[in-house]
């Protein structure tokens, strides 16, 4: 049912109904699974960037955590997600930058599933910028 968020290759669609629309709990909670996997398929995504930009980095992985870049990361997310604000975001993104680095910690570098990885998500990223 949520197989069509990625529609093209390299593009994420996802519907936003307005809350306000949302009249019975299956349908509210309908709204909360597409989101949910739309949410998946992007996190999926950044964990694959943000193992990438580990290998890229002089000092990778938990070791090369950077605050300022986590902080202005939130600032800029705070912008497009005022009710929930800087406070419960900088919450969620430390688990979402953890959850991320543990991943890369997980698949060795240079290894085939890496090098395959890579290839999809910035032939993908490529495609979804022309
Ligand atoms: C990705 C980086 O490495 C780490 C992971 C980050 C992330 O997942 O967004 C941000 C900062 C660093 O702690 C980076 O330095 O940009």
């Amino acid at each position: 049912m949520h197989d069509q968020v990625v529609d093209p290759p390299g593009e994420l669609r996802v519907p936003l109904p307005s809350p306000q629309v949302l009249g019975t709990l299956d349908e509210a909670r309908a709204a909360i699974d597409a989101l949910d996997a739309a949410l998946a398929t992007l996190l999926e995504h950044r964990a694959a960037v943000a193992a990438a930009v580990q290998r890229l980095k002089p000092v990778g992985g938990f070791a090369g955590r950077d605050p300022d870049r986590e902080r202005r990361i939130v600032e800029a997310m705070a912008a497009r997600a005022p009710s929930l604000g800087p406070a419960r975001l900088a919450r969620v993104m430390n688990a979402v930058i953890e959850a991320g680095l543990d991943a890369a910690e997980q698949t060795p570098p240079n290894t085939g599933e890496h090098r395959d990885r890579d290839a999809r998500t910035f032939k993908n990223a490529r495609r979804a910028s022309r």
